[in-house]
């Protein structure tokens, strides 16, 4: 985790880069928190030391991530999948957060952000019992947004990222950042914060250039400005 902060750190700095993909294996995405390391350590360890304080990097990126899921994505693993900004499945991949199992509860927005996703009783259903999810149910329920063949999976996450970074990275960073208002405000709220980023994008050369491009019937020049 510490290495992905960095990588993530680096690249959300990096004006070139208008989006993250994040992957793992065919057969795991993430299966979790090391349980062999985190057996014998106390309360006080972990809460002095403040396990997990360096698990917010994703989640904190001005640049859009996708999640590519094959295999399985369980406990830290399905919570490391919905910091990203969406995700995509591969058809074998398997969502869980199974802690209760294991004699904790999930530690890393397992019970915040899948709650927010699937609604109570499902979120209810997943922690309470620790039962897996599958990429289809994972889809249904809204955790992903589209489901593809494993081999393909990482190749269709490009293309998403492709169509994403054709946009404004500027314009872009602002749409993502009034959908994630979604989560963390009311619904008054966060139309004011939408109305607002909104009329910032006028104060952009790529707002004027996307809306002129389109009336000269030509692509944009966005020069994320
Ligand atoms: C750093 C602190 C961060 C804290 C974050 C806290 C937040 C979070 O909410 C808490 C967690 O994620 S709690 C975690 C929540 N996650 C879980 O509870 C998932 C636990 N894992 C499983 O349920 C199963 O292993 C799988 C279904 C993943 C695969 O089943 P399969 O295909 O039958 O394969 P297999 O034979 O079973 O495993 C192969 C090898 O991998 C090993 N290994 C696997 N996962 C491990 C892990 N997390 N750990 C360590 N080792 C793990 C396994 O022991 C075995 O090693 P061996 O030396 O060869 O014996």
């Amino acid at each position: 985790m510490s290495e992905l902060e960095q990588a993530v750190k680096k690249f959300d700095s990096d004006p070139s880069i208008g989006c993250m993909i994040l992957t793992g294996s065919n057969r795991a995405f993430a299966a979790g928190a090391d349980i062999k390391e985190m057996q014998n350590k106390s309360f006080s360890e972990v809460c002095k030391g403040n396990f997990l304080s360096n698990w917010t990097a994703l989640a904190e990126s001005k640049t859009p991530i996708v999640a590519a899921v094959n295999g399985f994505a369980l406990g830290g693993g399905c919570e490391i999948a919905m910091m990203c900004d969406i995700i995509i499945a591969g058809e074998k991949a398997e969502f869980g957060q199974p802690e209760i199992v294991i004699g904790t509860i999930p530690g890393a927005g397992g019970t915040q952000r899948l709650t927010r996703v699937v609604g109570k009783s499902k979120a209810m259903e997943m922690v309470l019992t620790g039962n897996r999810i599958s990429a289809k149910d994972a889809q249904l329920y809204g955790l992903v947004s589209a489901v593809h063949p494993v081999e393909s999976l990482v190749d269709e996450a490009i293309k998403l990222a492709e169509n994403i970074t054709k946009h404004s990275k500027l314009t872009v960073q602002l749409a993502k950042e009034a959908v994630n208002s979604a989560y963390e405000t009311t619904l008054d709220q966060g139309i004011n914060h939408e109305r607002r980023l909104f009329h910032a994008t006028f104060a952009t050369h790529d707002r004027k250039e996307g809306m002129s491009a389109f009336v000269e019937k030509r692509k944009p020049n966005f020069t994320d400005s």
